[in-house]
């Protein structure tokens, strides 16, 4: 391909062409994957130090282009430490998609950064009885971030909301009621999830693993979640790493109806 000057010096095939296509496809994949999540910061903090050294480099900083040389060595062994879940989730999805055209897993990977289906009213209803009951809970509402990695860490249901099934779920007898419970794409996808609890040294040490976990969670992904505590039966609702507590039943539904369904929609179905 003949260029215009400045770029004559560039030879560009087709097939630099389709390079340059593929290369952008599979980075805006890897952005849809990350998305919502600390390991998108992560990602963006590696690539920016890859960027200074190769600026370095051009210069010819001798000192400082051998330093993040070094750095740039271990480079791709600390991105798939720091990466494996990803790694790990991405492979998953490729090989549904290449086997299955989606598969079970495929509403993982829907693009959605709230559920416009998701009635609200299973929620609250539950969420006052077993306050009522002082009955834990742990429910997270999945948005742009994918919380596949928390769900298969629990028990699939891939299972219709409601009051009931909430209920069943959390009764202290039941073989379900411990860890988390995740709803996405309108469906009660997994129980007795584990996640990841917060070690945020600030957090008060009145709360305990429940509500170190629903912090925990949100700090890592941009997921919602609702606590009922089993000691005291007040509700609280974490995002982003921060908890309103002690919120009453109408707190709870135009809170979450706020944060879930930001324009509006689907708020009459509760
Ligand atoms: N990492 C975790 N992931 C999911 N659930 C967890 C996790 N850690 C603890 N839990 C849940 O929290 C319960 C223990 O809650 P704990 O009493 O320590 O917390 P708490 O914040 O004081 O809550 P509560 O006010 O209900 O007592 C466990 O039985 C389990 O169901």
């Amino acid at each position: 391909m003949n260029l215009p000057y400045p770029f004559y010096f560039l030879h560009l095939g087709l097939v630099d062409v389709a390079d340059v296509l593929l290369v952008t496809v599979l980075l805006y994949q890897l952005y849809k994957l990350l998305r919502g999540s600390v390991a998108l910061n992560v990602a963006l903090g590696g690539l920016s130090v890859y960027l200074v050294y190769l600026l370095v480099s051009v210069l010819g900083l001798g000192l400082l282009s051998s330093i993040l040389g070094e750095f740039m060595d271990v480079g791709v062994l600390a991105g798939i430490i720091l990466f494996q879940q990803e790694i790990r989730r991405f492979l998953v999805n490729v090989g549904k998609v290449a086997l299955e055209g989606g598969g079970p897993l495929g509403w993982w990977r829907r693009e959605s950064s709230s559920d416009a289906r998701l009635p609200l009213a299973p929620f609250v209803e539950a969420a006052k009885t077993l306050a009522t009951q002082e009955t834990g809970a742990l429910i997270c509402f999945a948005r742009a971030s994918d919380l596949s990695a928390y769900a298969e860490s629990g028990d699939l249901l891939d299972a219709e909301v409601s009051k009931r099934l909430l209920l069943a779920i959390f009764q202290k007898t039941s073989p379900l009621h411990d860890g988390a419970v995740i709803i996405a794409q309108g469906r009660l996808r997994a129980a007795r999830c584990i996640l990841p609890v917060s070690q945020n040294p600030e957090v008060p040490a009145a709360l305990g693993l429940r509500h170190r976990a629903a912090l925990g969670l949100t700090e890592a992904t941009d997921a919602i979640v609702l606590v009922v505590s089993e000691e005291t039966g007040q509700v609280s609702l974490v995002r982003q790493g921060e908890i309103y507590r002690n919120l009453t039943p109408t707190e709870v539904k135009s809170r979450l109806g706020e944060w879930l369904h930001p324009s509006g929609l689907a708020a009459t179905a509760t």
